[in-house]
């Protein structure tokens, strides 16, 4: 039995690689295979956090960065939380900061003790070390956390791959000390070594001897192709703990959900639904529908008359045409809504497959549905 304060991680089928089942924690289960919303700035944009209850997520990610920079580690503490401050009541995983550093802000600066870097808001300097970057994730509120790592963008040449795998071995070791003993809580490793088979299987080898409560898939989703990135998961995914929820860090779309999956993966995150929605995108059953496209003007069908999500079921495509050419702040709302669903209704007919033995006929029929609507 385990036990209800503590984090626990039970896979109820397998199909193949693919697992299913959850992960128990004190603010509620996970169940994976699990997509998490991204609410980077205490919120899922253009979301109420009840809507992103009821359409399924169990888990939202935060980010360190954007939080530490505005509105602060200690005055979200003394405002009592991450999970009041937003009113999501269910467990939330934070990034550490380290991708969000290299990717947004100025200046910044890698050395062994932590990263140097200038706000991307006010241009004021920061020090982002793996103890800091724990603290403030404790600070949060955070349920899971995420070590400090240095990811590097691909192409790039195997020196420096190497470099950011091995400081981000070393920093996993700090981030671990600094978390110390949390019922209830956990801290993930994240797995580097770019494109280079040896060092991903050096990284998760050396995270795994760290008896960490699960494991991440970094340093993917920066550039290279589908096929590098699936390589790369299945390089790596032998040498995890089968007993530990693997997350992969950034991915994806659709077909990257259902690839991964299948390759052994239990949970995502990634900007791609909620981003596309704002942009005037929907992913649907059918496959990918661009609403600024003039041949929606007069389209007066919903984007899928059998979701259960109003915003996919409701609407006239003609209306949300209408809306994203006015650029509207209501079609990014329907949109985000309908693309979020649409993910968690992915997830959930992976874990349905996967519990039924069935995950390869789910693949093909979801491709197929949106064949069927390209043609
Ligand atoms: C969009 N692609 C992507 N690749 C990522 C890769 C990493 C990574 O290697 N480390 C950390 N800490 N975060 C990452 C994140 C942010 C979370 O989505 C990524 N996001």
């Amino acid at each position: 039995m385990t036990d209800p304060l503590d984090f626990s991680f039970t896979v109820s089928a397998t199909d193949g690689q693919a697992r299913t089942g959850h992960i128990a924690m004190p603010r509620g289960n996970i169940r994976t295979p699990a997509f998490m919303p991204v609410g980077t700035a205490a919120t899922v944009k253009a979301m109420y956090p009840e809507q992103v209850r009821d359409l399924g997520a169990d888990v939202v990610l935060g980010n360190t960065y954007h939080l530490m920079l505005r509105p602060g580690a200690e005055r979200m503490a003394r405002l009592g939380g991450l999970h009041r401050f937003m009113r999501w009541d269910g467990p939330i995983l934070t990034d550490s900061g380290g991708f969000q550093v290299m990717s947004l802000s100025a200046l910044r600066k890698i050395d062994e003790e932590g990263v140097t870097f200038r706000s991307h808001i006010d241009g004021t300097a920061h020090r982002m070390s793996p103890e800091r970057s724990i603290e403030i994730q404790g600070l949060l509120g955070s349920d899971i956390q995420m070590q400090l790592d240095e990811c590097v963008r691909l192409p790039a040449e195997r020196p420096e791959i190497e470099k950011a795998m091995h400081l981000s071995l070393r920093w996993a070791e700090r981030c671990r000390v600094a978390f110390g003993e949390q019922p209830g809580k956990a801290m993930f490793g994240i797995v580097q070594g770019g494109d280079v088979p040896e060092l991903r299987v050096e990284s998760a080898r050396a995270l795994t001897d760290l008896g960490l409560k699960g494991y991440a898939i970094g340093g993917l989703a920066v550039g290279e192709p589908q096929a590098v990135m699936l390589a790369m998961i299945e390089t790596v995914e032998p040498h995890l703990p089968s007993t530990k929820p693997r997350y992969l860090m950034g991915v994806g779309t659709p077909d990257d959900l259902m690839q991964s999956v299948m390759r052994g993966i239990d949970m995502f995150d990634c900007v791609m639904p909620t981003r596309a929605g704002r942009h005037g995108l929907a992913y649907t059953r059918h496959g990918r529908i661009n609403l600024r496209n003039a041949r929606h003007a007069e389209d007066t069908r919903p984007l899928d008359e059998a979701s259960d999500c109003p915003a996919a079921r409701d609407y006239s495509r003609a209306y949300l045409h209408h809306l994203v050419r006015s650029d509207e702040i209501l079609g990014m709302m329907l949109l985000t809504w309908n693309n979020l669903a649409y993910y968690q209704a992915l997830m959930a007919g992976m874990r349905a497959a996967i519990a039924a033995g069935r995950l390869a006929d789910f693949v093909a029929e979801t491709k197929d549905g949106w064949a069927r609507a390209e043609a």
